[in-house]
């Protein structure tokens, strides 16, 4: 079969994947643009857009139950699960078709299908409704993602085991949801779940939730899930899975204190997540991966193979939106307006949507003193900040990094009610290089929870 000719192909349709065709092909080039799945990646589909949604009903659920702490009267409060899925399912769909409707352009090719690479420019696509099409172009963009990691213990086959996309599709609260993992999803999970009304037991093989994080910070975030009633044991290793009875599982876990059984109805595995590469056969391309598996690019995003870039989740940097979106920036640049861009030195933050949520833009305390900077630290527990006391979500704390002599800004991170917008208030203000001191100098409108940061960086001044 004669191959089709492009000048770009680009596979997936995630956070470049769905950008960049659109703007090569009003650049004027021939774009095939390959999706196996639902377009718009994860991020739309299952992840941010749906996970957000149903953290909104559940915020909104624990809201309810404290009303009387406000003075406001409300009856019990239950949730309807189903009633929960079903808006998030019409936000995904929402989401999807808005950008559905944006493809329709001259030059750019929709191919619904699972693409692998053939040859270092060659592309077969296995189309969903059946045949194969070859494709050829002088440059590829592999915007290819991840996918959970499979939960690989004794007896996981034998029992259902969850994954974050398929929790979202429950229709009733599980009585008890065992979470394997202390990244990013089980805790946004155990607590959305908890406040649906499950009872919740956070399962985390290292010895902190989210390692990556000061000690301090995540304590806090155990603190807090505690505080709601979640069981969080850590230093635990999943050993084994086994039908329990009806409807229910046994899964037991190695702890420093010897082995541990826990009993529950639904388990749900959050154990990272692995890269899209088999199916895409980058070896016959010669493309080469990390000892990982993910996609080994430069800080231009082009892999080993000349011509040939990759984007997002499947280079195995920082696994965000956001990311995957600056790479689009970066290819962009190079791919449409001829120019040269990097991905180094960029400062990318994170939130986690626990509530309060935790937000961070650059270093941690530990990292800046394994970088042998002298540093000074200053903590603000949220008690102390007004707003706070006045809307009665005063748990957590800011925490500012910065460099001793200069004083300028290392990091930032806070556990804290809108955290993420606190957080890239500092974040702007890194980028801008400003110093500590115009932070505890800047007027900030009262009261304002970023009031705080003016007591927070006056800190420093002690
Ligand atoms: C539950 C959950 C919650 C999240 N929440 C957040 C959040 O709040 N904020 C945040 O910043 N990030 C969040 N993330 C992470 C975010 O979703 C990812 O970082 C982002 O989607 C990565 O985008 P990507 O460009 O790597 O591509 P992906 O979104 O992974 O999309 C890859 C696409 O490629 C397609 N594909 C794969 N292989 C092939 C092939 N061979 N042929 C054709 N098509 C193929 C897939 O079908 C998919 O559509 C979350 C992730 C999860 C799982
Ligand atoms: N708010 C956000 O930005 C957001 C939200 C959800 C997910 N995400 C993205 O999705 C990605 C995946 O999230 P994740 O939470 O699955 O992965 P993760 O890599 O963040 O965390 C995995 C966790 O599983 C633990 N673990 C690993 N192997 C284990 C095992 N065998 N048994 C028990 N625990 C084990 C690890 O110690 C770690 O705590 C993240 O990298 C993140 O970037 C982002």
């Amino acid at each position: 079969m004669a191959a089709e000719d492009y000048d770009v192909i680009v596979m997936g349709t995630s956070q470049g994947g769905r950008f960049l065709p659109l703007d090569l092909a009003k650049a004027g080039r021939r774009v095939a643009l390959v999706e196996r799945g639902p377009l718009g990646g994860v991020c739309v589909n299952t992840g941010c857009t749906p996970t957000k949604t149903m953290i909104a009903s559940a915020r909104l659920a624990y809201q309810a139950r404290r009303g009387a702490e406000y003075g406001v009267r409300t009856g019990p409060v239950s949730v309807d699960l189903a009633a929960v899925r079903e808006r998030k399912r019409d936000m995904v769909a929402g989401a999807r078709a808005g950008y559905a409707g944006r493809l329709g352009l001259d030059g750019l090719d929709l191919i619904a299908g699972e693409a692998r690479f053939t040859g270092p420019k060659t592309v077969e696509v296995a189309l969903t409704g059946g045949g194969l099409r070859q494709l050829r172009a002088p440059v590829i963009v592999v915007d290819a993602g991840t996918r959970p990691r499979p939960l690989e213990i004794d007896g996981a086959a034998e029992v259902p085991v969850l994954d974050s996309t398929s929790i979202m599709e429950l229709d009733e609260v599980p009585e008890h949801l065992i979470v394997l993992g202390g990244g990013y999803i089980s805790p946004e999970f155990g607590q959305m779940f908890r406040r649906f009304g499950s009872e919740v037991t956070i399962v985390q093989h290292g010895p902190r939730l989210m390692r990556a994080e000061d000690d301090d910070v995540s304590e806090a975030v155990a603190e807090v899930l505690r505080g709601e009633g979640i069981t969080v044991l850590t230093s635990a290793t999943p050993v084994r899975a086994e039908p329990a009875g009806e409807d229910r599982l046994r899964l037991t876990v190695r702890t420093e204190d010897g082995e541990r059984q826990l009993e529950g109805s639904h388990l749900l595995s959050a154990i990272g997540r692995v890269p899209n590469t088999e199916a895409l056969t980058p070896g016959e391309a010669g493309i080469r991966l990390d000892e990982r598996g993910f996609i080994e690019v430069d800080e231009h995003l082009e892999t080993s193979v000349p011509g040939v870039y990759a984007m997002g989740d499947i280079t195995g940097g920082a696994s965000f939106t956001h990311s995957s979106y600056d790479d689009y920036r970066v290819l962009h640049a190079q791919l449409v307006k001829g120019e040269k861009a990097s991905t180094r030195g960029r400062l990318v933050p994170h939130t986690v949507f626990t509530d309060p949520q935790l937000a961070r833009a650059g270093l941690t305390e530990r990292e800046a003193l394994a970088q042998g900077r002298e540093i000074r630290v200053a903590k603000l527990p949220m008690n102390a900040v007004v707003r706070a006391l006045e809307t009665g979500e005063t748990r957590g704390f800011m925490k500012a990094v910065v460099e001793a002599r200069t004083g300028e800004i290392l990091g930032f991170a806070v556990l804290g009610s809108e955290g993420g917008e606190i957080m890239t208030m500092v974040q702007v203000a890194m980028l801008g290089k400003l110093t500590a001191a115009d932070m505890a100098n800047a007027i900030f409108t009262h009261p304002l929870l970023a009031e705080g940061l003016n007591t927070l960086f006056s800190l420093f001044d002690e």
